[in-house]
């Protein structure tokens, strides 16, 4: 399954930043388990697992979800991959993931006018868990030395309001805009049902609003169905596709079938 344009945060305006998480405070969001909107109904006597971890917040790491920077590119390739390709093994694997390290340090551009990030959803306990490469002599001027972190990255997802798998708009065919497409969403295994995934869309939801948008989108393969529950319990709704259009679509494998999935983007 090849999931779409996985790529570090870019704006026509910004470069990719290799800055530390608390220089940027305004893209990072620390989500307490226990919120304002926490709704649930002692009543009812059982909850779900991400309803438990709200309530029991003391037994769970704290999660904070971020912009992916520069040093982060290799663990959120290795979670993309694991998430959406678990099978593959050596070589393939190995090749996978540089070729999606590679997307990410490279980038994408981004077409005037549009954003686009990579949400990760960071154990904080693990703050530390990193590692530098170093290449050349330290006295030399040409000396570069990298860092990557390691085993903290639990989820992904990336937002962009570029629009590529989205119908344009009028016969110029024009970027429909004020919608923001979600893609890539990804928890590890050993770290699925903690309500990573529902942090991230909630983040992203924050994202889609400070862009702008109204609406956001997104495409679920038919027969997921933990993450047509996930959307669908975000407020996400399938969208009818007119019969005969011909919608673009992600290119994952062949005979995939998709919903096509929007939430209006409440004002605050
Ligand atoms: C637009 C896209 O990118 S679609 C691609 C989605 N990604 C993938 O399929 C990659 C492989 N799968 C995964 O990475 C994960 O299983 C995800 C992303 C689908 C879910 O991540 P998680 O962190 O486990 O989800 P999270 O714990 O936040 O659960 C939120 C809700 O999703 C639903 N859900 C999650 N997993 C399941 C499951 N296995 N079965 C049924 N419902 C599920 C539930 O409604 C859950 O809410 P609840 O716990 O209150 O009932």
């Amino acid at each position: 399954m090849v999931a779409p344009a996985l790529s570090l945060s870019r704006s026509p305006s910004s470069s990719v930043s290799s800055s530390p998480v608390d220089r940027c405070p305004r893209s990072t969001a620390v989500f307490r388990r226990y919120g304002p909107s926490f709704a649930y109904k002692p009543a009812a006597g059982i909850c779900s697992a991400s309803q438990a971890i709200e309530l029991l917040p003391s037994l769970y790491p704290e999660i904070v979800v971020r912009d992916a920077q520069l040093e982060d590119c290799w663990e959120v390739a290795d979670t993309h991959c694991s998430s959406f390709f678990p099978d593959y093994k050596f070589p393939l694997d190995l090749v996978l993931r540089i070729d999606r390290y590679i997307a990410l340090l490279s980038g994408f551009s981004v077409p005037p006018g549009c954003m686009r990030t990579c949400l990760i959803a960071v154990n904080s306990n693990s703050v530390n868990n990193s590692f530098n490469i170093e290449c050349g002599d330290p006295r030399d001027a040409r000396f570069q030395k990298y860092n990557l972190s390691r085993g903290s990255i639990a989820g992904i997802l990336t937002i962009d309001t570029v629009a590529d798998y989205l119908p344009r708009r009028g016969p110029l065919k024009q970027r429909r805009t004020g919608i923001a497409y979600i893609a890539n969403v990804a928890v590890r295994k050993e770290e699925r049902r903690k309500g990573i995934a529902k942090m991230l869309v909630q983040e992203a939801e924050v994202r889609a609003r400070s862009w702008g948008c109204q609406t956001m989108a997104l495409h679920c393969d038919v027969n997921n169905i933990a993450a047509l529950h996930l959307y669908k319990n975000q407020g996400f709704k399938c969208i009818r596709v007119p019969e005969g259009a011909k919608w673009p679509e992600p290119k994952i494998a062949k005979g995939v079938q998709f919903s096509f999935m929007m939430k209006l983007v409440p004002k605050i």
